[in-house]
């Protein structure tokens, strides 16, 4: 299947208002074409959105949408799908209209994560002024141009043998690493399992677009991660977060895998945000898939 990128998340929130402030004031992102009092859209590159909040009843991931080059790939990918046993649902006008894409697909993942499959987003080639002059990092050619998508996100998956399989074989994500977990930091994984693994992977050149958690999670994402073309961006970042009082879920550190500097906070959902800088760049052509023994080089204590 031809994945390109993870191209954008759609999450349902219970406080929107929250969200909005901590999306555009501390994230440091920017409001969307298309929100309304339910609904805020946010731009971080030259797509005319990447994330889509939604007014609701619960704290969860709607759907991690997956970009795919065009028309031909999505019917493909559809075909391939149905074939392997997995239910398709086609998007309908008002979803097409509403992701701004010229076609689209539903499917879930075997361990349940809803996912989108589209192609053809719209652009917004007004300047996109971020409130302290920063970047996000979504292209290699230059920051902006979208090909190593949003950043990534790392989804749980309690069937996590069937969910590799899925984003391996089926979607065709190259296996960058993965890492041993203690049963300890998977108290919602598989009963009775002495080691749980979690999985990086990616369609592109970006180290990971997903990651996969063992064990199950309310919101339905673990975390998702936004690149900043700067460091000072990133520090500016954390100083924001404290001085608005959002615990900080780990302190500031460097992943041993793709030796991104980042921390992470809570975020409004019960779920966090990492945000980070100088993540790797990998040639799928001559990578080989490895086990990291740590998760970082340096630093990233995390709290509790
Ligand atoms: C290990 C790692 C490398 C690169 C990343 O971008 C990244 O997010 C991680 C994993 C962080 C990871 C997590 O997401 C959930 C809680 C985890 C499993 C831990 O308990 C240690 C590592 C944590
Ligand atoms: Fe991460």
């Amino acid at each position: 299947m031809d994945i390109r990128s993870l191209g954008y998340l759609r999450i349902e929130t219970t406080d929107l208002a929250a969200w909005r402030t901590y999306v555009l004031d501390i994230l440091a992102m920017v409001e969307a074409q298309g929100s309304t009092d339910e609904q805020l859209n946010v731009r971080i590159d030259d797509r005319v959105h990447r994330f889509q909040f939604v007014a609701g009843t619960q704290d969860r991931l709607v759907a991690a949408g997956f970009e795919v080059p065009g028309a031909r790939e999505l019917a493909l990918a559809a075909s391939e799908l149905e074939a392997a046993g997995h239910a398709v649902k086609e998007g309908d006008a008002a979803t097409l209209a509403d992701r701004r894409v010229q076609g689209l697909i539903h499917v879930s993942d075997p361990a349940g994560n809803p996912l989108e499959i589209y192609w053809g987003q719209a652009q917004d080639h007004s300047p996109l002024g971020t409130p302290y002059g920063n970047r996000f990092v979504t292209g290699t050619t230059s920051p902006t141009t979208g090909d190593l998508g949003l950043g990534h996100v790392v989804l749980p998956a309690v069937e996590i043998d069937e969910a590799l399989d899925f984003y391996e074989n089926l979607l065709g994500f190259q296996l960058r690493d993965s890492m041993q977990l203690p049963p300890v930091a998977v108290p919602t994984g598989k009963p009775g399992q002495d080691a749980y693994r979690m999985y990086f992977l990616s369609p592109n050149r970006r180290h990971h677009s997903l990651g996969l958690y063992p064990g199950a999670l309310p919101p339905g994402i673990v975390h998702f991660m936004v690149e900043l073309e700067q460091l000072d961006d990133v520090g500016y970042g954390l100083d924001r977060m404290k001085k608005a009082g959002i615990p900080i879920a780990s302190s500031l550190g460097r992943h041993s895998n793709d030796h991104m500097v980042s921390f992470y906070a809570q975020a409004p959902g019960g779920f966090q945000v990492e945000y980070g800088w100088d993540g790797l760049v990998v040639d799928p052509a001559t990578w080989t898939a490895r086990e990291i023994t740590s998760d970082s080089l340096w630093g990233h204590e995390w709290n509790g």
